[in-house]
């Protein structure tokens, strides 16, 4: 397993704009989309490509790369992961889209589900979870564990900021899987919101607060 915190500049840049507070939801939700598109760059990295031959613009053949067939099912968690749902999808446009609904409840901070709806095959498929924040980890956990009762066994995570207290907690359960975050930050406060962090995800992404 590794964790791969992205140090690429565009990157940082669009993380740092995402903490200022009053940043509007229009604001928030493109750049949620951009840092997802970059994250799903990372991600897919190691796709293997095969060589195939097509005719050139001039007739002649051309030898090209391709992305070998790879099947590949997006899993935003409900709500904030459908703010990186489409930036991803951009990048890896003919994977298929499974979803799963989770609330946490702000007093216990314990994960509930409320939704679960996976596409077919998932034992031949990679799993992408996309959530923006990674906080206690709860939610996280829970999403893999629903994934692999299911029959999934290839799965990753792309999350734009995580808590060490999160990550600690996943990397020690699923040894085996990569994580893409786009920032770790500092802690959790006491009301288990990661600091400096983003604030409310989902609240920010669909403009419930
Ligand atoms: O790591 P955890 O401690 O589980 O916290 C992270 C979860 O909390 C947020 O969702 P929330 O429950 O607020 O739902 P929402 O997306 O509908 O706002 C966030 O989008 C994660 O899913
Ligand atoms: O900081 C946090 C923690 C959980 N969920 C969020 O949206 N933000
Ligand atoms: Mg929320």
């Amino acid at each position: 397993m590794s964790v791969h915190e992205i140090n690429h500049p565009l990157v940082k840049h669009k993380i740092g704009l995402m903490r200022e507070a009053g940043i509007s939801t229009k604001k928030f939700r493109e750049l949620t989309a951009e840092v997802a598109c970059l994250l799903a760059y990372e991600a897919s990295r190691d796709f293997p490509l095969e060589e195939r031959t097509i005719e050139g613009w001039d007739g002649s053949p051309v030898k090209i790369q391709q992305i070998k067939g790879k099947k590949v099912t997006v899993v935003p968690i409900l709500r904030a992961g459908i703010g990186m749902l489409d930036g991803v999808m951009d990048m890896i446009p003919n994977a298929k889209v499974s979803v799963v609904g989770l609330a946490r409840n702000e007093h216990t901070l314990e994960a509930h589900t409320y939704f679960e709806r996976f596409v077919g095959k998932l034992d031949e498929r990679l799993a992408l979870i996309v959530d923006p924040m990674l906080a206690t980890g709860g939610s996280m956990a829970a999403t893999i564990e629903m994934l692999r009762k299911a029959g999934c066994r290839q799965i990753r995570v792309l999350c734009l900021v995580a808590a060490p207290e999160g990550l600690a907690k996943i990397t020690k359960a699923y040894p085996e899987l990569d994580i893409y975050v786009a920032a770790i930050d500092e802690r959790l406060n006491e009301n288990g919101y990661i600091i400096p962090g983003l604030g409310d995800a989902g609240d920010k992404i669909f403009g419930t607060k």
